[in-house]
């Protein structure tokens, strides 16, 4: 549905020449969810208004539903704009215009009538849970408010693709939740193509099917969100992996961990689950066979695009030939095993 072939955007000549953007392909299929990610400054913005011509690439081109917007004219863009609905940070509402007007807008542009208007924002106010609010002015509104008013003012004229340019940013994370939860019911609902950008991994693994992440303007990687939770490779996909991932050792402990082993103490380890790890029983296992005990101390495992994964602090404790034998059958079955330090034994 959207095809990003080669895309530079150069902002500037010459040595005050930025390349915000630099040979980027990139292709969403119909119907699908794709977050790209990145960190500040990274030209996500800059991607994203790439694909409805907000800006023009430098080079490049630019396929919507099969059609080159990059050789249109700007008195032909409006027209293939209809097809590309767009949210943003701020909702970008009218405050003069209550919320009915603000979501009627585009369908007053296009020449609707007023009964089909009427009709059409009925509709769509109720598919956003605002049909209570038509007439209220957006300063009246929440933030989440807000931006279904935004959701629905971009449906209105029943667009195939949604841009979701950092969406919800401004938003507390319950009303992020529920805005998340919205795209999600429309993407399967009107199987609706969105493609968001965002600075949050949390975003993507809510909502997305695949990912790409972009760094100082270059596509690093990209994925199925799943394959990507196991998978990823560069430094910066592992660290907003593990910025979804909430596990420190506590202070406390932290100050007891010595880096050596003695007689009397214990590892403790950080095991990491990814879509590789064997799915069985492996803790019990453990216990069970190698006679090793495995004390959790804390542990965040998340489910994400139909794999498990995450991360787990435990102390093992077993003979030393044992414990040795413990670590590498955990590695065996694909779980990333690190030794953080050794601890006195309790008691
Ligand atoms: N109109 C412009 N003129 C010159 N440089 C620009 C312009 N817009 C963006 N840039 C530069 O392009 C680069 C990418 O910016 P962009 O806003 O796309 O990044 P971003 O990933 O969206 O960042 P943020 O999350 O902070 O909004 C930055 O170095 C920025 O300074």
């Amino acid at each position: 549905m959207i095809k990003l072939i080669n895309i530079t955007k150069r902002y500037g000549d010459g040595k005050q020449a930025v390349h915000a953007v630099r040979n980027i392909n990139l292709a969403v299929a119909a119907g699908q969810i794709m977050g790209v990610i990145g960190e500040s400054g990274a030209g996500k913005s800059t991607l994203i208004r790439c694909v409805n011509m907000l800006e023009r690439p430098t080079n490049g081109q630019v396929l919507v539903d099969d059609q080159d917007l990059t050789v249109l004219r700007e008195s032909q863009l409006p027209a293939a704009r209809r097809k590309i609905g767009m949210i943003f940070q701020h909702f970008n509402l009218l405050s003069s215009r209550t919320v009915f007007a603000n979501v009627a807008l585009p369908l007053e542009l296009a020449g609707m009538s007023k009964a089909d208007i009427k009709h059409r924002v009925t509709e769509l106010l109720e598919l956003v849970g605002l049909s209570n609010r038509a007439n209220a002015y957006p300063n009246a509104l929440s933030g989440g408010q807000k931006q279904r008013v935004a959701i629905a003012r971009a449906l209105a004229p029943n667009p195939k693709v949604l841009l979701c340019d950092e969406a919800t940013s401004a938003l507390d994370p319950n009303t992020t939740q529920s805005i998340l939860t919205l795209l999600k019911d429309i993407n399967r609902k009107l199987g609706l193509t969105i493609l968001l950008i965002t600075h949050e991994m949390q975003v993507v693994k809510t909502i997305c099917d695949r990912v790409a992440i972009i760094s100082d303007g270059e596509l690093i990687e990209e994925g199925e969100v799943a394959w990507f939770f196991a998978n990823a490779k560069t430094e910066l996909a592992r660290r907003f992996i593990a910025s979804t991932i909430n596990l420190a050792i506590p202070d406390d402990y932290q100050q007891r961990l010595q880096a050596e082993p003695a007689a009397d103490s214990l590892p403790l380890v950080r095991l990491g689950f990814s879509g590789e790890t064997v799915d069985s029983p492996l803790i019990s296992i453990l216990s069970r066979e190698l006679n090793v005990d495995v004390s959790i101390l804390s542990a965040d495992m998340e489910y994400a695009g139909g794999v498990k994964f995450g991360f787990m602090l435990a102390e093992l404790e077993g003979a030393p030939a044992q414990t040795q034998a413990a670590l590498a059958y955990l590695q065996e079955h694909k779980i990333q095993v690190e030794v953080l330090g050794y601890v006195r034994r309790h008691g």
